[in-house]
């Protein structure tokens, strides 16, 4: 019955003229299920209530106030991030090899799969979906042109959300809605612009990159290898090391719950039926804020800072003339870049997975070792400074130098890897909002008069 319908469906997807993919056959089974468990939610929880919102909440930017589904991921303060319930480490485990080794980082493509279907994909689905990929990645040809002629210094994240809005002329999903799409096909469109648009990411990031800071060749497109690393050759790098370090950090970056503002984001301006390019587009633009994935830009800028002032000054980097440069910035009235957190109470293992790459791979370079000496005396700094929740690092206090050791210096780009990585993440997502049939987003808001005649 079920492989009957995988047939219909691919059939009715073929008829309009879409794409059929292993995965989205995989989904095809997957979504009446899911459909059918979240009908059985709201019947059996839908009156239950998920807590009480207080006045210092919605003050507070709505921390800790649950009221939004999020299937791909979810964040506990002490532990960190599970994908699908799944560690970083057992994500490494439990994901095929993207470079086939045994041992090897798993890629964004098998990660992918299991955010979208909840299950861990064979090597043989992982590797069919990097084909899919592929063979989506051209771009259509007014993009190159338009990269091409931005200036060198708008950043890098600028030209990202806006040469990924100007791909919004493909999307499948607003040509399929002006014609009149019936709800019940809103994933399948949603499907082909989520999966095309990750697919012809590399080359637009590799364009950006290329063009802002090189001589703006980018190597030809290389279908045999992985995402991941093909995405390497294309930004110019060559080193299987550097390969390993892409797929961590596009696996790990990719995903961290619902409330974080790219995902949000990319979730509420979803929730309006803007099609995928846009959503993703304006999750983009939410992360380039310096508070959120702008950070790790922040983060290596505050190091090389630090180490500048010091050599001028004739002094080593060191526990003590940390301490001293943290006071610095905290007396001026700013945050330190990398330290803290929303949700995380406890050192994040993004950061921790990174520390393992880097002692592994890198044990003995100066950056990492300036970094290793900031997590000795950062947190403690931060206690006595007495605001921050939470003194440990998160995600882009380390993602920088490991970088900079394989030569990748510029660090205005670091954001656009990010993003690169946070697509796979909030799309899955997405895709399932259209599944599932998830309704506009529109909290309330309350005014300040209301609240004093309103709240006793
Ligand atoms: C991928 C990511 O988005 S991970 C986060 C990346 N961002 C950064 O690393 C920037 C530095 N960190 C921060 O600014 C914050 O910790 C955030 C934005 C991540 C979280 O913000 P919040 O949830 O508001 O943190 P928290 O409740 O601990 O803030 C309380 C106070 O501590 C301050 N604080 C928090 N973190 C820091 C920090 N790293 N350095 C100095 N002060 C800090 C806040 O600015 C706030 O001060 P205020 O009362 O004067 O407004
Ligand atoms: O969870 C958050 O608010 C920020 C974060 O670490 C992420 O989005 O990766």
């Amino acid at each position: 019955m079920q492989v009957f319908r995988a047939r219909m469906v691919a059939s009715s997807a073929a008829q309009r003229g879409l794409a059929t993919s292993a995965l989205k056959d995989k989904l095809t089974e997957v979504v009446p299920k899911e459909q059918e468990k979240f009908k059985k939610l709201k019947a059996e929880y839908g009156s239950k209530s998920l807590g009480e919102v207080t006045v210092e909440q919605a003050l507070g930017g709505a921390r800790g106030v649950k009221c939004m589904i999020w299937e791909t991921s979810l964040l506990d303060a002490e532990e960190g991030i599970r994908f699908r319930g799944r560690t970083i480490p057992d994500l490494q485990k439990e994901l095929p090899p993207a470079s086939g080794e045994k041992g090897g980082e798993p890629g964004p493509e098998a990660l992918f799969w299991l955010l979208t279907t909840g299950e861990c994909p064979t090597p043989e689905q992982a590797t069919a979906l990097t084909n899919e990929l592929h063979e989506r990645a051209k771009l259509p040809d007014h993009i190159e042109p338009m990269i091409r002629s931005f200036p060198k210094d708008m950043h890098p994240m600028t030209q990202l959300s806006t040469a990924v809005t100007a791909l919004q002329t493909e999307s499948v999903f607003a040509k399929e809605y002006t014609k009149g799409l019936n709800k019940t096909k809103y994933w399948e469109a949603a499907y082909e612009d989520i999966v095309n648009v990750i697919a012809k990411l590399p080359e637009i990031a590799a364009l950006i990159y290329r063009c802002t800071y090189y001589d703006g060749k980018v190597a030809p497109y290389d279908k045999s290898l992985d995402y991941s690393a093909n995405f390497c050759r294309m930004l110019g790098y060559s080193d299987p090391e550097f390969d390993e370090l892409m797929r961590l950090y596009l696996v790990i970056h990719s995903d961290h719950e619902g409330g974080n503002a790219s995902a949000h984001t990319t979730h509420l301006v979803g929730s309006t039926l803007s099609d995928p390019y846009l959503a993703i587009a304006s999750g983009f633009n939410a992360l380039a804020g310096p508070l959120h994935g702008l950070a790790n830009q922040e983060v290596l800028r505050w190091i090389l800072d630090l180490q500048a002032h010091f050599q001028k000054e004739g002094k080593p980097v060191n526990e003590e003339t940390i301490r001293e440069f943290a006071w610095d910035t905290l007396n001026a009235g700013r945050v330190i870049p990398g330290y803290g957190h929303a949700v995380l109470r406890k050192t994040d293992p993004r950061y921790t997975a990174q520390r393992e790459f880097a002692l592994k791979f890198m044990p003995d370079d100066d950056l990492f070792h300036i970094v290793s000496t900031i997590y000795k005396v950062m947190p403690d700094v931060l206690l006595e400074h007495g605001k921050t929740k939470n003194p440990w690092p998160n995600v882009d206090s380390h993602s920088g130098v490991l970088l900079q050791h394989y030569g990748f210096k510029e660090e205005n780009f670091y954001t656009v890897l990010f993003a690169v990585s946070r697509a796979y993440g909030a799309l899955a997502q997405l895709l399932l909002d259209r599944a599932l049939g998830f309704p506009l987003e529109r909290p309330k808001s309350i005014t300040s008069d209301w609240i004093v005649k309103n709240v006793k």
